[in-house]
Order: C-alpha cells, then structure tokens, then sequence
C-alpha cells in the first residue's frame, strides 16, 4: 500500500531520515517505534507531504501509495486520500457536525440528509456516536479529551482516506479513552491502512501487526510485532526493546 525506497529528508543541513526503504501493507496496522528524535513523524508527515510548510526541507528517494508518487501528486487531493491524527486533538472552533463537514464540504456541495448520513457514519466509525449524538450543534471544543480525539478521527474518516496516519495519537488521553482508540485502531484497520507512531511498546503489541524500529534516522528492523519484540533480528532493536537506550 506505501512504498518507501532509499528515503532520505534533511532539516537545512541536517539529514533527519537516511535512506528509508519500508513496505507497508494494504488494512494493516503499522506501528513505528524508536526513541525520540530518530525520525519516526518526520517519515509519517512526508507520507502526506505535511512536510511541505517546513522551510529548508529537501529530500530524495521515494514514497508511493497504491503505486502514485506522493510527491507528484496533487497535495490536496493526497491529503483526502491520507489522513492524519495528531498527538493532541485539535478539533476546530466549530460545532461537533461542522467539524465533520468541513473536508467533505470542502471538495463538494453536501446536501442536508448527505450532511447527516457523512456525520453520523463517521461518528459511528469512529465510536463516539452514541456519546455525541444529542449534541451535535455544540462545540467540538466542549467535549472531552478522549472524545475530542475522537471526534478528529472521526473528522479524517469523513473523507473516506484509504490510509490513516496517527502520530502518537493516545499519548495526551487516559487509560479508558486510550483503550477506545486503540480498539478503533484494529476495527479501521480492517477497510483502512493504519500507520501508527507511539511510544508505547505495550500499544505497539496490541495494536498492530507490523512493527518498525527506528534509530538516528535510520530503519533498524522491520518485521510482524510478535515476531519482532519476541526475537528481534538486530541487537539495537534488542537493547531498544530490554531498554537499555531511549
Ligand atoms: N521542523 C524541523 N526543523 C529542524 N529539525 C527538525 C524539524 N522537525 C524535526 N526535526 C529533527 O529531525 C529529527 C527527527 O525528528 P522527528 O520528530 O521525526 O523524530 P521522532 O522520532 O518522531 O521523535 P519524537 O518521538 O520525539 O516525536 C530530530 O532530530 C528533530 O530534532
């Protein structure tokens, strides 16, 4: 479904991901892992070229998704197609339903009844329908933490994107509202790509099916999670994994 060859992105003169090459399979999830700074968002932000309103980057190699060169294409019709979910939710100043119309309303006009079917499949999708229902004209700011990311989810699946990218997306919720993502994680995976970053390891063994390790930029090991936390190829992945660094 994406297919990374030999990768590379500088910061200016710094060389943030050194010759990336990594397969990720169609309705899977994906998680990277690695500690901070080796690289992990950076290569997930170029899957949908959030990493063009960054100034100084350049970058070489290549990154296709179902066969198109992300970088030849059209970055907002990429963008519909690949979704992202941040660390911290970040729902618009909107009501709960116009957050969920505000990329569909965007690429055409959305009749009423159309509005309320896009609203409340993806709420549905996105679990947070019966939790939401009754207050769909208040704000999306006024609910909390774990529904706000949730509400974000549901604002990316609106769109129907083929693949989801989530960039630490449980790392600012509770136990309870991380366990309700992670679900949703495994329920999208199965229509959806799903690329994950986190660190935690215990999320990455429950949640997804393929594992990569990064570190200082590079791609260490990459490999089906069970397989790559109970015998791992690399001893860097080994000592990252008994944490003896990061
Ligand atoms: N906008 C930027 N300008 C310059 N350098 C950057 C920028 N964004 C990231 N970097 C650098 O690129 C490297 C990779 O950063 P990145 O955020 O991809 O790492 P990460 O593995 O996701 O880290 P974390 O787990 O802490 O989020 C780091 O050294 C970081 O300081």
């Amino acid at each position: 479904m994406i297919s990374v060859e030999n990768f590379k992105l500088w910061y200016g003169d710094f060389q943030a991901l050194k010759g990336i090459t990594l397969e990720v399979p169609k309705n899977q999830v994906t998680a990277f892992i690695g500690p901070s700074g080796c690289g992990k968002s950076t290569l997930l932000r170029a899957m949908n070229r959030m990493c063009d309103f960054v100034g100084g980057v350049r970058h070489e190699g290549s990154i296709a998704i179902d066969g198109r060169d992300v970088f030849a294409s059209d970055p907002n019709e990429l963008r519909v197609a690949v979704g992202m979910v941040f660390q911290h939710p970040n729902p618009f100043p909107l009501s709960i339903r116009d957050n969920i119309l505000y990329g569909p309303r965007r690429m055409r006009r959305i009749s009423k009844a159309e509005g309320d079917e896009i609203v409340e499949c993806s709420l549905r999708d996105a679990g947070l329908f019966d939790e939401v229902k009754d207050k769909l004209d208040q704000s999306g700011l006024g609910i909390s933490g774990g529904q706000q990311q949730r509400l974000c989810i549901a604002r990316a699946l609106a769109v129907d994107p083929q693949v989801l990218l989530m960039d630490e997306p449980t790392s600012a919720l509770d136990p309870i509202s991380t366990g309700l993502v992670e679900e949703l994680m495994l329920s999208l995976a199965r229509e959806r790509t799903v690329v994950v970053v986190t660190h935690n390891m215990q999320q990455a063994t429950r949640v997804a099916d393929r594992t990569a390790f990064f570190y200082l930029g590079e791609l260490v090991e990459e490999g089906p999670t069970k397989r790559l936390f109970s015998d791992p190829r690399e001893q860097r992945t080994q000592e990252y994994l008994t944490g003896r660094f990061g």
